[in-house]
């Protein structure tokens, strides 16, 4: 399979270097052929070829079998017209990455949670607050004088029913239960609209639970219950503030595998930013990106996701073998080196 491989801003060069050391052990020891290109985004690419998302990287992800994006550090990107896109932003409206998927759970010793958490964040990638008309055009913001600045949060039919499907589909191979979380009570009309499509969504999966739950209570339910939660589905703000929360309760930013799925493309990417406040060091977690690349070969149908997924539980086991973010003295290769050997091993 032909993988692209785009490392990104910050330590996102640092955790992709990792993450592909990892992946050529484990396409040696499973015997699948995994072929990895490389390609500069972000600030490598602005200094090279004056846009952190070269065309030639749009056109190339529809031709490879999955990409796998690092983090990138777009809050200091210059304007669009100086060739500053987010690339994260952008990949997932140009392909139509609907549904960000991210999976979160509890490890014993890790994390400040005190009861088991397993669930699963879908939360919508093209719409909301974020949504990004045209990667060249600026997002849904705009200021209709220098007083006054406005954000469009856009909810469509459409959105809401794909993203809902994804979840409830993967409701159906785990404990069947998908929670909708929203603020209809206030954003009667977005939430509403995104709360009937799920709806509809719900009835075609009888057999799938479904609750309602407004957000901040979702926020503090994450603290006080998390074992109530199986699947959630949400907006895409929401989802990504709460998909941090939940990572974070269980360790680190650094743990939560991630991918931005559409009918037929698939990006994984860490579920953090870049990190510029440890960037360099050779001390981030790469574990986000690693089991990000894990779901992105499971999308693909690879055996060897479940291999790559058993060898970091493993590695994560062993207090000895974790990284600073989760109390270990491991940096970012050693940890990767860690995760090869357990592959060697399993
Ligand atoms: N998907 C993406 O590419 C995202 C990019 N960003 C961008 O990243 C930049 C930095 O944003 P921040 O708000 O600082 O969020 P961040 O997620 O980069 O970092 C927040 C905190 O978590 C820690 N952290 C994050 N990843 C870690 C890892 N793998 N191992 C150990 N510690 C880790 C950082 O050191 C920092 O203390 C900004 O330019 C922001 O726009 C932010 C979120 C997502
Ligand atoms: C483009 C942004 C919405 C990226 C982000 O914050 C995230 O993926 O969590």
């Amino acid at each position: 399979m032909n993988l692209l491989l785009l490392p990104g801003d910050g330590v996102g060069p640092e955790i992709a270097a990792a993450t592909r050391r990892v992946l050529e052990v484990l396409a040696e020891t499973c015997g699948v052929p995994i072929a990895i290109e490389e390609r500069a985004i972000g600030f490598a690419s602005l200094a090279e070829e004056g846009t952190t998302l070269p065309d030639a990287v749009l056109e190339r992800i529809p031709q490879v079998d999955g990409t796998i994006l690092g983090p990138v550090s777009h809050f200091d990107y210059p304007p669009r017209e100086a060739g500053g896109i987010n690339p994260s932003a952008a990949l997932r409206t140009h392909f139509a990455l609907y549904a960000n998927i991210r999976p979160c759970r509890s490890r014993a010793g890790l994390g400040i949670l005190r009861k088991p958490m397993d669930l699963v964040i879908v939360r919508e990638n093209t719409e909301g607050f974020y949504s990004d008309r045209n990667m060249h055009a600026g997002s849904g913001e705009f200021m209709p004088d220098e007083d006054m600045a406005l954000s469009i949060r856009k909810i469509t039919a459409k959105g809401a029913s794909r993203v809902a499907r994804a979840a409830f589909a993967l409701a159906r191979t785990r404990r069947n239960k998908v929670t909708a979380v929203h603020k209809a009570n206030v954003l009667t009309l977005s939430d509403g609209l995104f709360l009937r499509e799920v709806r509809k969504v719900a009835a075609e999966f009888p057999d799938v639970e479904l609750e309602e739950v407004i957000v901040d209570a979702a926020a503090a339910l994450l603290i006080r219950s998390p074992d109530r939660f199986d699947v959630i589905v949400t907006t895409n703000m929401f989802g990504d503030i709460l998909s941090d929360e939940a990572s974070e309760l269980c360790g680190s930013l650094g743990l939560g595998g991630s991918i931005n799925a559409g009918d037929d493309i698939c990006v994984a990417q860490a579920q953090h930013g870049s990190a510029p406040d440890i960037a360099g060091q050779g001390i981030a977690n790469p574990t986000s990106l690693i089991l990000s690349a894990a779901m992105l070969l499971d999308w693909l149908s690879s055996p060897a996701a479940a291999v790559l997924e058993a060898a970091v539980e493993d590695v994560l086991d062993t207090p000895a073998t974790r990284t600073r973010d989760i109390g270990g003295t491991l940096g970012t290769a050693e940890f990767g080196e860690a995760v090869c050997s357990a592959i060697r091993r399993l």
